[in-house]
């Protein structure tokens, strides 16, 4: 006897009787009912488009109902209404903003089974309770979003509802049976009872939120809801709309319909693909060659369906052999024609999926093979030719979730790709050019050994005497040390490849076209500052060309008396401090802090300062939410979206932040269009001018900025402005505070170049003393201690070749600290290091980079080292300072080189300013200075 193939086990009876015995359109009877088999691929057309004849069947075991009455139960002008109002959340575009949860879902998958091969490089699995377990977690998830848990429990719920009632529905239906007290019907109906009151808790929830504009409409429920409001409020009448109980009784269709059948699909494509290992690997090839290295993007859920031809094949071909619904019922309730039979009222009628898709006139020979190339040219052209068009296609098209499916799958195999093939090749390739660098771990890389070693080096302060780099750079100190000057590391899957070599650095910050600013790293950053500073190509040489004037030394002048007005009411505080004693000990770390914001606001905002504080305090919330250890070395695409407490609070602080940005800009634009009187010296004046300015020169919009980007740029001035200037001070205080001599020289040169007037540019411009001692600071303490940088196609380096994709650290502190460039004394304070300027020093190499280089150096420098200059000025002219015994030297470099327990420092009172005492000092500081002979 011939083998039976599939087809034949699943669906014996009917095969035998449409096959062998009566015919293919033929009837059986189920108890005292005829069932009709339609296989003809003209009636079953017919039935599909006359959907008000042919309705689904009702009046079997109505339990079965309690799993799900919606959609596909409801008929007519019901189904009409509650068809459009779906709609919308199976759109495409909808659908990519639930790739996010698709991907959480299938990673837990992965994990797992990478888990149980960590030991071995195979194992045997039983992959269907992984697949089943999956699709439901992406249901929860996408259905119910930020109510995922609760969501989890109602599947759980109605997976077991399923079980018993699908148990129940063997039977033969005796009416009323289902009322009769047995242990399962009791428990079926608890189930059903505790389903409805969760949905119904989770819909009231989100409702309430809605009204009150909280919450996020991404989730299928959420799309539904609004969808729902939309159509009432169209029509100005609730019964447009579904009530409360026809949602709830989607959301529980949602999740029977969509998660085994999805499951089924990607259970029997593995089998599949597990025998014909021509087409997996023709599979895997497609996916490599589509996604290649890129992450998953959410805009590539429609192109994905359009380029995945050959894994579109073979879901094709699956749902043909295994179609998860293997046959459709329905049932006519008058009589009605077909064809050309007439059939009585009451008909059942069974449309044959699997009797069609095993038809071999319609397939050919070949029907019962695996064959993905006969779907090459799609479904339509395949079936065209026997009239089944409507049959097959509908069957797929209808069933809005296949492009979910697709997505599932898709997902799941390019994550597999991300997380282990792509960056084992890398390695090699990195390998064969004599690179060292630390062996790739499955998925984090070095992460959690990075995280690790930081947090460690950050348990504990160091002494003052001993190295700060393990401690600053733990991690990257540590690999640089056994690998060597250049080596590579791994953030995740991406190697990140440390470069000191000061010609590669050179050639990295010259070239800035092949060496672009990182992208893809956690899109929160963006939310930060998005402006200058991330820009590329056109768009960077168009803003930087309208903010460059906002920074002339010309402009700066003016923005003089905001630094001052700024510094002054920190020197004010702190002499209230000093009121009653004549030294007390202060952490100067956050006074510094808040004296740069405010220096910022003013110079920012101008008269607009008191808005501008708030927007700063917002950035500051902002930025210490965003900027963790975790969220900047690993980011897993679509956490940004996880409803977390702090993931809503960062868009809410956004959204409130972009708002006062935009009232203050909008304020500005209005009082300059009617020619209002408003300053243009503060950065925001000078940059809408220079903007107008650009825009009138070429007559057209394009050229200028749009609010958007001016809102952007105005982030960025606090985010990169604040933090580098507070930090470059603090580490001024603690090493001046060390090195006495240093601090008096500086306060002697303050005395002499301004005496007892207020400082202004051009004496702070004279301050040579004071200038060195911040190239020093600079060299020793850089606020940014790495720059960053990404090669978007191979790109050479020196004698390297770097894939697309690399992710390069350009290493200003280990430069700073290299004892072949700065000496055996690299590590001392010594700013006589600079005497003959900084290209003497560093003979014109690349190896003294605190504002980076080439084309995107800082546009700030002279900014900051005004204020930095206008502020060591007013404190050493008020006060001296020593380390009290209580600080602790602890740098840690989070964005910028924080003094992690502050800086605690015991200030002086000097004598007051105009005293005799002080007068005498600034005599001496002259005489002093005129006979010392430095130059810069
Ligand atoms: C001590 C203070 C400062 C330090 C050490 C510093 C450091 C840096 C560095 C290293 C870069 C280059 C980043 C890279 O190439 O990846 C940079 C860029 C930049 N900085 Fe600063 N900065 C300071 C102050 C400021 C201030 C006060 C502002 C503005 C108010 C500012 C605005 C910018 C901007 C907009 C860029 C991007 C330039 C571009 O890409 O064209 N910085 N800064």
């Amino acid at each position: 006897m011939p083998k039976k193939c599939h087809f034949e086990v699943v669906f014996t009876f009917c095969y035998t009787l449409i096959d062998d015995w009566i015919g293919k359109n033929c009837f059986t009877w189920a108890g005292p009912k005829p069932i009709l088999h339609i296989t003809d691929p003209t009636m079953i057309r017919e039935m599909f488009g006359k959907y008000e004849d042919f309705q689904k069947a009702k009046g079997s075991n109505p339990l079965l109902t309690l799993l799900a009455k919606g959609l596909v139960l409801v008929e007519g002008d019901q189904w009409v209404k509650h068809r459009k109002i779906i709609n919308p959340a199976f759109h495409v575009e909808k659908l990519k903003h639930m790739v996010p949860a698709f991907y959480v879902s299938c990673d837990e998958m992965i994990k797992k089974w990478e888990d149980t091969l960590k030991e071995e490089s195979s194992c045997e699995m039983d992959v269907w309770p992984h697949l089943t377990t999956m699709t439901s977690d992406v249901i929860s998830r996408t259905a119910f979003g930020s109510s995922f848990v609760e969501g989890k429990k109602i599947f759980e719920l109605q997976r077991e509802l399923a079980e018993l009632i699908i148990t129940a529905s063997r039977s033969i239906y005796i009416p009323g049976s289902q009322f009769l007290p047995t242990k399962s019907n009791k428990r079926i109906k608890a189930i059903a009872q505790e389903v409805k009151g969760l949905v119904r808790g989770i819909i009231d929830k989100r409702v309430t939120e809605m009204k009150s504009g909280k919450c996020s409409n991404d989730d299928l429920l959420g799309i539904l809801l609004d969808s729902n409001y939309k159509e009432i409020k169209q029509h100005g009448n609730n019964k447009f709309g579904l009530s409360i109980d026809d949602v709830i009784e989607e959301c529980k269709l949602f999740y029977f319909a969509g998660q085994e059948t999805t499951a089924t699909l990607l259970v029997w494509t593995m089998i599949l693909l597990a025998q014909h290992k021509n087409w997996q690997d023709h599979a895997r090839d497609e996916a490599l060659k589509v996604f290649g290295e890129k992450k998953p993007a959410i805009n590539v859920l429609s192109d994905m369906l359009s380029q995945l031809k050959i894994i579109n094949s073979v879901f094709l071909e699956v749902l043909r052999l295994y179609p998860p619904v293997v046959a459709m019922t329905r049932m006519i309730h008058k009589e009605t024609k077909l064809g050309d039979i007439n059939l009585p009222a009451g008909s059942l009628i069974q449309l044959h999926t699997m009797l069609s898709h095993y038809d071999p006139n319609i397939w050919g020979d070949d029907v019962k093979e695996f064959n993905p190339e006969r779907f090459y040219e799609g479904v339509s052209k395949k079936v065209q030719i026997c009239n089944l068009r409507a049959n097959v296609s509908m069957i797929i098209r209808v069933c809005g979730g296949l492009g979910f499916l697709l997505v599932v799958l898709a997902y799941a195999w390019r994550f597999y790709n991300w997380v282990w093939l792509t960056p084992k090749n890398t390695e090699k390739f990195l390998r064969d050019q004599g690179l060292k660098g630390t062996s790739y771990k499955f998925l984090f890389g070095d992460v959690i050994e990075i995280v690790k070693v930081i947090t460690e080096a950050s348990l504990k302060p160091i002494n003052l005497a001993d190295d700060i780099l393990p401690r600053v750079l733990s991690f990257v100190h540590s690999s640089v040390t056994t690998h060597g000057k250049n080596c590579f590391i791994w953030a995740g899957p991406k190697p990140i490849l440390h470069i000191t070599d000061p010609t590669m650095i050179q050639e990295m910050l010259g070239n800035y076209e092949d060496f672009e600013k990182v992208k893809g790293a956690n899109p929160l950053i963006a939310l930060l500052a998005k402006g200058l500073a991330r820009l590329e190509g056109d768009q960077w040489v168009k803003h930087r060309k309208i903010i460059n004037p906002a920074f002339h030394v010309e402009k700066l002048k003016h923005m003089i008396p905001a630094f001052y007005m700024s510094c002054d009411e920190m020197i004010k505080k702190w002499e209230d401090t000093l009121k009653e004693e004549s030294l007390c000990e202060m952490d100067v770390w956050p006074h510094l802090q808040t004296m740069t914001s405010d220096m910022i606001s003013r110079t920012a905002f101008g008269s607009s300062f008191m808005e501008g504080k708030r927007i700063f305090e917002l950035q500051r919330e902002l930025a210490n939410l965003i900027i963790t250890p975790f969220n900047i070395l690993f980011y897993i695409p679509g956490s940004q979206f996880l409803p977390t407490k702090s993931n809503k609070r960062i868009k809410v602080i956004a959204q409130e932040v972009t708002d006062l940005v935009r009232g203050i800009i909008d304020k500005r634009v209005t009082e300059m269009k009617n020619e209002k009187y408003c300053s243009k010296d503060d950065l925001l004046g000078i940059l809408l001018d220079s903007n107008y300015e650009e825009i009138k020169q070429h007559g057209n919009n394009k050229f200028g900025l749009s609010i958007g980007d001016i809102i952007e740029e105005c982030k960025l001035f606090y985010f990169a402005g604040q933090e580098t200037t507070a930090t470059l001070l603090v580490w001024t205080m603690v090493l001046l505070a060390q090195h006495k001599n240093w601090q008096d020289r500086a306060r002697n040169e303050a005395l002499k170049v301004f005496g007892e007037r207020k400082p202004d540019i051009d004496g702070l411009n004279q301050l040579k003393i004071i200038n060195k001692i911040f190239l020093e600071v600079l060299r020793l303490y850089p606020p940014i201690v790495a720059l960053a940088r990404m090669t978007h196609k191979e790109t050479k380096l020196g004698n390297l070749t770097l894939p697309a994709g690399s992710l390069i650290q350009l290493h200003t502190m280990l430069s700073h600290y290299d004892p072949s460039i700065w000496g055996d004394d690299a590590k001392e304070f010594n700013p006589e290091r600079f005497s003959e300027g900084v290209s003497k020093v560093t003979k014109g190499q690349a190896v003294y980079i605190p504002f980076g280089g080439g084309p995107r150096v800082c546009i700030g420098q002279n900014f900051s080292m005004l204020e930095a200059k206008m502020t060591l000025v007013m404190i050493l002219s008020h006060f001296s300072f020593e380390l009290s015994p209580s600080y602790s030297h602890a740098p840690r470099s989070i964005i910028t080189l924080q003094p992690q327990f502050g800086a605690h420092l015991i200030i002086r009172k000097l004598s007051g300013v105009g005293s005799n005492e002080n007068t005498k000092k600034v005599e001496n500081a002259r005489t002093d200075l005129s006979s010392s002979n430095i130059t810069i």
